[in-house]
């Protein structure tokens, strides 16, 4: 599958005694929606700023459209649409009018206004003034500023950052639209993973200037889904000395034992092994699951 970005062993710093990204290594699928997730200062926006060319990659690690980042801008940026730092806006303009400006500015056609205000759904509030908009319909406006050049791709830093759920949902409906229906390969950051979960086809998880995972949303399932699974039981020290020589084990409490698990068919043999001992399951159940699975591997060591 054609990459629309690739990065490759990129070290990047802002002085030479600290590392903020370390052999960082990520693509992005053309046609994709890509999560790019971490917590606070992992360093997600580096990274976009980098693709971005706001940021100087001296060693060429960083590839976008398969050309050095050093090589394509300006020009790329027709192609390519950005939501880096939140726009600004003028609060007494339309909607419309604020979208005329940048395209007067760009030399872009004013035509192209109405089709993006209907994108993003705001043809009907193009002629109310930018104070009367709700937070949610500015994060569209700014999308649609993104969108403005018509790009093949879209980068956009945590764009439902303080956005209430309906708002996230209403940027999350917009964006896969426009992936499915235009094609348009999206690559956004969020430190919100359950969120960004619902829309993205592949994850990539930075922690402390490092990938901790990257892969499609499929290997992302594989992956967490059998990590641990919690017996709900009778007496679960004595089951716990049961399962110990054969799996890792942690004794939860009197009546719960997490097991590490790899297969159905583990949680299977195990279920079996404790009921042939004795033991009496009341429930089993997946630990925690993604969120749990994500905080693990985004924790700040
Ligand atoms: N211009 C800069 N000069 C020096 N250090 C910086 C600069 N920009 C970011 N950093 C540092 O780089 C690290 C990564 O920051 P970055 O903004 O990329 O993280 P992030 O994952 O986007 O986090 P957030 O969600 O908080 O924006 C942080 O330790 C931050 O303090």
């Amino acid at each position: 599958m054609e990459n629309i970005i690739e990065i490759n062993n990129l070290n990047f710093g802002f002085d030479s005694q600290k590392l903020i990204l370390k052999n960082v290594n990520l693509k992005v699928p053309k046609g994709s929606i890509y999560g790019f997730l971490g917590a606070n200062g992992a360093g997600k926006s580096t990274t976009m700023r980098l693709i971005m060319g706001l940021f100087n990659d001296k060693t060429n690690s960083v590839k976008v459209f398969n050309q050095n980042v050093s090589e394509i801008y300006p020009k790329a940026l027709q192609n390519i649409g950005a939501l880096i730092d939140y726009p600004a806006f003028y609060d007494h303009l339309s909607g419309y009018d604020n979208l005329k400006i940048v395209c007067i500015i760009k030399n872009l056609n004013t035509q192209t206004i109405g089709e993006v205000l209907e994108t993003v759904g705001l043809s009907h509030a193009r002629n109310i003034k930018m104070k009367k908009y709700s937070l949610g319909m500015k994060q569209r406006l700014a999308i649609a500023l993104a969108l403005i050049s018509n790009p093949e791709l879209l980068v956009l830093d945590e764009p439902v950052n303080g956005l209430d759920p309906n708002g996230m949902l209403e940027v999350r409906e917009l964006l896969i639209k426009l992936n499915r229906e235009k094609g348009v390969t999206v690559f956004i950051s969020s430190h919100l993973l359950l969120e960004i979960d619902k829309m993205v086809t592949h994850l990539g998880i930075i922690s402390n200037g490092e990938i901790k995972f990257e892969g499609s949303k499929e290997q992302l399932n594989d992956l967490y889904k059998f990590q641990k699974t919690k017996f709900h039981l009778n007496d679960a020290e004595k089951f716990n000395d049961v399962l110990k020589s054969q799996y890792e084990t942690e004794l939860k409490s009197e009546t719960e034992i997490s097991v590490v698990t790899n297969s159905q068919m583990e949680i299977a043999a195990i279920n079996t092994l404790l009921v042939n001992n004795g033991a009496q399951i009341y429930q089993i159940s997946a630990a925690g699951g993604l969120e749990e699975w994500f905080m693990e591997i985004t924790k700040q060591n």
